[in-house]
């Protein structure tokens, strides 16, 4: 059952003269994963930040999990991986991993236990014995990750967990919250919205330190009759005029983002005689769905 994840009321952040967060208001439960959005300077690390109690907010009300951020009571029940994750490049994984898990009052047996399974999580068991310099950037990510799973939190908020990581270790990231989500909640910060929409169920949007929306990510009412095309090379011109000429076909034209746009009266039906197009003439697709895509939907202008 789902339950309060985190509840803030008027929240304010200022550094300064900065406004980082301006009177944020919000309520996330426990669940699937959730996308924290947002431009360069939006105030989603500043959020991250005060939801761990690492920094202190200026106004407002802010409880995690029904406690103060930073309350004895949260130790062991929230973890974060920082954007940029820093281990001892001198120290095995092994050990700093431990040292780690004796922080959150593991007996030296648990210590051990836990890292060999959080290790194993991350698919890194191979590498206990091995220093962080000798280690990809990708592979330490994940041992990054692995050090947040110590103790099994019920939350961990990860800073751009793939910023940077080849497309074979951002997947084993994506597939590893995948895995870990029925026991922890995960809010993901990314610049990456096709890889959020995959990943999460919801999304908060921050812009300039307010809230823009906060909500499910599924099609909502005014994505209805939308669909979204990602097609291999096609001759654009040629492929928006005879969608245009479909039955029940409205409108198609090219999203800012490269995909196609078609407004049906009907999505489904909509789906099947654009699907009907491309098989007469023989274009290929890479992707259909149904409903705006969240970049359409954020920065999109129809
Ligand atoms: N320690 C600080 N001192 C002064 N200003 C800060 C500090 N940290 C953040 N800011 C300012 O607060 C605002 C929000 O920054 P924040 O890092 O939270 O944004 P962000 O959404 O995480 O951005 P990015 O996507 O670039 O990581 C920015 O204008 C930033 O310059």
């Amino acid at each position: 059952m789902s339950e309060t994840l985190i509840e803030c009321q008027g929240l304010s952040k200022r550094y300064g003269s900065q406004l980082a967060l301006d009177n944020v208001s919000l309520s996330l439960s426990t669940g699937e994963p959730i996308a924290l959005i947002g431009p360069n300077g939006a105030g989603k690390t500043t959020l991250i930040s005060l939801i761990c109690g690492f920094i202190g907010k200026s106004s407002g009300q802010i409880s995690v999990l029904g406690g103060k951020p930073g309350a004895q009571s949260l130790s062991g029940q929230l973890a974060a991986l920082p954007q940029d994750a820093l281990l001892d490049p001198r120290l095995s994984v092994g050990r700093q991993l431990r040292f780690f898990a004796r922080l959150q009052g593991m007996n030296r047996r648990e210590a051990r236990a836990d890292v060999q399974r959080v290790l194993e999580t991350v698919d890194l068991l191979e590498s206990i014995n091995t220093k962080p310099s000798d280690l990809s950037h990708g592979m330490r990510k994940r041992i990054a990750i692995a050090q947040a799973l110590l103790g099994a939190p019920r939350l961990v908020l990860l800073d751009e967990p793939t910023a940077g990581i080849d497309p074979p270790n951002a997947k084993l990231i994506r597939d590893l919250i995948r895995q870990q989500s029925r026991d922890t909640t995960f809010i993901v910060s990314s610049h990456n919205l096709d890889e959020l929409e995959r990943l999460c169920n919801s999304v908060v949007y921050l812009e300039k330190g307010r809230l823009i929306s906060s909500g499910p990510l599924v099609v909502e009412d005014n994505d209805q009759g939308f669909i979204t095309l990602r097609l291999a090379t096609v001759p654009e011109d040629e492929f928006l005029e005879a969608a245009a000429k479909l039955p029940g076909i409205r409108q198609a034209s090219r999203s800012a983002q490269g995909d196609y746009l078609i407004q049906a009266d009907d999505d489904m039906h909509g789906s099947l005689v654009l699907m009907q197009l491309l098989s007469d003439k023989g274009w290929r697709y890479r992707q259909i769905s149904r409903g705006k895509s969240l970049e359409e939907r954020l920065y999109g202008n129809s």
